[in-house]
């Protein structure tokens, strides 16, 4: 199995300190900076867009950001994202007119390509194009905020979703956004997650890597039975 990998959502960060709140989580342990754009429009909030991620970039920060474009339309953003530095970028597909479309641009832009599944979105949006998707990511919440509870029924979409990616035989990462704290990443890591975004659990805490040391020990227990 690929590395599990934490993704602290800088939703939930200090934003007049952002560049030093997400040296503190890389220095912390964390392995991916999720990063939300919300447009007011196909959410109902407003945070950042690609001026925020290259400032980040013009920081220093090299770890991967993990672009979850929550915004429609989706296609003018994907090569501004692109030039600001982001490495992953995804969207929901009802935002998009064409999605096959907006995944090859995503990668014809340099960057890796993924689908935002709500906990109400059909599974069918991964027909015909699994073979372009390098993650899925399985919302936990109704996108839009931070700090809202887990949707305990996305555990049974999350094995759904395991599912499919074990029979289509490719190697895709698994995302788990919305909720995420350390008392259920393990049944999430059990039902086949191996990203798992986490935004209030990790920067309302006054220890960032005390936070990320027990979501890892929590997966590892998963790993080891
Ligand atoms: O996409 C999101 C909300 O739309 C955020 O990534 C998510 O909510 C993370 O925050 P938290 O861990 O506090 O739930
Ligand atoms: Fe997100």
């Amino acid at each position: 199995m690929n590395k599990c990998m934490i993704a602290p959502s800088i939703l939930s960060a200090d934003f007049a300190r952002l560049g030093d709140e997400v040296e503190a989580v890389l220095e912390a342990g964390a392995d991916v900076i999720h990063f939300d754009v919300m447009d007011n429009h196909y959410v109902p909030n407003l945070s950042f867009g690609p001026m925020i991620c290259e400032a980040l970039r013009k920081h220093g920060i090299t770890a991967p950001i993990d672009v979850h474009l929550m915004v429609s339309p989706v296609d003018d953003l994907i090569e501004q994202f692109a030039e600001a530095g982001a490495s992953y970028i995804s969207f929901h597909p009802e935002a998009s007119q064409h999605v096959d479309r907006s995944l090859q641009l995503i990668e014809d832009a340099g960057c890796e390509p993924g689908l935002v599944l709500n906990p109400a979105t059909p599974l069918h949006y991964l027909d015909h194009v699994m073979d372009k998707l390098h993650h899925i990511l399985v919302m936990s919440v109704n996108p839009g905020f931070g700090g809202q509870a887990f949707i305990p029924s996305t555990l049974d979409k999350l094995r759904q979703v395991k599912q499919r990616v074990v029979a289509s035989g490719r190697d895709i990462r698994i995302e788990i956004d919305g909720g995420v704290k350390v008392d259920n990443i393990r049944e999430i890591a059990e039902a086949g997650a191996d990203m798992f975004v986490a935004g209030s659990a990790i920067f309302n805490a006054d220890d960032y890597g005390e936070v990320i040391d027990a979501m890892r020990r929590e997966i590892a227990a998963v790993s080891q039975a």
